[in-house]
């Protein structure tokens, strides 16, 4: 379903050496003894998602939907990444939902993006869903302070059922305050850190609620846990890319570049830096997870990675088949001189511009993977985030890693805090 390409010999890296590290990696993960296993609990979430939960979380979804015009989702990072990024990869570019919208807040501190949200939803019926693993975050709980308060100055007492609580099941202020007000409540599995949370209600509840068939995404989900489970290296593609960028980090590739011609996969991007970048970049190691949009980049950043400096791998979002296409007209008197495209559709221009990019990148020093996805759909998109993920936890275990935490990223917290004479810091 997904087919990894490499500008390299791939044989020539599996060595009997790699191969062994490679299954001991394999059955720690799959027996869930690795280092972080207490948060291995998205490996087989897929396979084990009840009808009944699914149904709980469409049956919301359709309240909301019933009741509201708009859900802001309220989250950062992990609570926020994966339904934004599978809702920009299937909504239209315009008119994005002229019935319902799901829009974002809580993922920056930014006041005029705040007032303008209340004032832009005035006029609409509002529902909230805030979503915090932790239930501590600043930046969420922040926001939800104001939007709580908008929705009980605009809604009374019935405000109480407009709003929607994603926390943990046990701990955190967000699960007091749900519990203190009764808001309906979905929990975020203890098993499952926040970026690995996509296939939860984190990711399932607005994306249903924009209107996406979860059975079909979890159905990609499911095949990709089912399908990329064995230990076959060479063909396993999550153990191929995985493989593949951690043998480019050690000959010094330390930055990777994932490229899309597609531009409404760009939050897929932004979910998969925040994936790979604070499952791996930890004990001064890891890849430096970048992104690009092409064509759009190469006017900017092409220079750079044609021929700056030489510790960038390039590794390509490739989607095979376009939904929707136009095909380049022979115009009549050919004043653009573009009538030699004529006949070429958009989508085989971009797949041109792929090779063509791919070949020049490559002589200029910048090794090229390739992520193959047939096209964008639910189940296409379930498939792609599960192997990433899998891949990561791959490539994060090889760099000697434990793909499940993220320490670092307290200190600027504390740091902020101590600015702001937050108690206890
Ligand atoms: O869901 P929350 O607990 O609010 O966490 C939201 C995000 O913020 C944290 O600081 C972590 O770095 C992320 O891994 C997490 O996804």
């Amino acid at each position: 379903m997904i087919n990894v390409t490499y500008s390299g010999n791939y044989q020539d890296i599996l060595t009997d050496d790699k191969k062994r590290t490679l299954k001991s990696i394999h059955e720690k993960l799959y027996a869930k003894t690795g280092e972080g296993n207490d948060y291995v609990g998205w490996l087989d979430w897929p396979s084990g998602l009840s009808e009944d939960f699914l149904n709980g979380i469409k049956d919301t979804a359709t309240q909301i939907r019933e009741k509201a015009d708009v859900l802001i989702v309220i989250g950062i990072g992990g609570s926020y990444l994966g339904a934004k990024a599978v809702i920009e990869a299937l909504q239209p570019h315009f008119e994005k939902n002229p019935n319902f919208e799901v829009l974002f807040a809580g993922h920056q501190v930014s006041g005029p993006y705040l007032k303008q949200l209340m004032s832009y939803v005035d006029d609409k019926e509002v529902a909230l869903n805030v979503i915090s693993k932790s239930g501590t975050t600043t930046e969420p709980a922040l926001a939800f302070r104001f939007l709580q308060q908008y929705m009980k100055d605009r809604y009374g007492k019935e405000a109480e059922s407009r709003i929607f609580v994603t926390t943990d099941a046990e701990k955190g202020a967000l699960l007091t305050l749900a519990e203190e007000k009764g808001y309906k409540r979905f929990v975020v599995p203890d098993d499952v850190g926040g970026r690995y949370s996509v296939f939860t209600a984190v990711g399932l509840l607005p994306i249903a609620a924009a209107g996406f068939e979860l059975n079909q995404l979890i159905q990609g989900a499911k095949d990709a846990e089912d399908e990329l489970k064995s230990f076959n290296p060479g063909d396993n593609p999550a153990i191929r890319y995985g493989t593949i960028r951690h043998h480019l980090y050690e000959q010094g590739y330390t930055n990777e570049v994932l490229a899309t011609f597609e531009p409404k996969l760009s939050f897929v991007q932004e979910w998969w830096k925040q994936l790979f970048g604070e499952s791996e970049g930890k004990e001064h190691k890891g890849i430096f997870p970048i992104s690009v949009v092409y064509t759009t980049d190469l006017h900017s950043l092409g220079q750079y990675i044609q021929d700056g400096k030489r510790n960038l791998l390039e590794s390509f979002l490739v989607v095979d088949e376009a939904d929707e296409d136009l095909e380049v007209f022979e115009a009549e008197n050919n004043a653009d001189q573009l009538n030699y495209l004529a006949g070429l559709s958009l989508h085989e221009f971009n797949l041109t511009a792929y090779k063509g990019v791919s070949e020049a990148h490559l002589s200029g020093g910048v090794p090229q993977i390739g992520v193959h996805v047939k096209k964008i759909d639910e189940y296409h998109l379930g498939y792609l985030l599960y192997f990433y993920m899998l891949s990561c936890a791959y490539s994060a275990y090889l760099l000697g890693i434990n793909p499940f935490n993220q320490p670092g990223v307290e200190d600027y917290k504390t740091a902020i805090f101590k600015l702001l004479n937050k108690p206890g810091y």
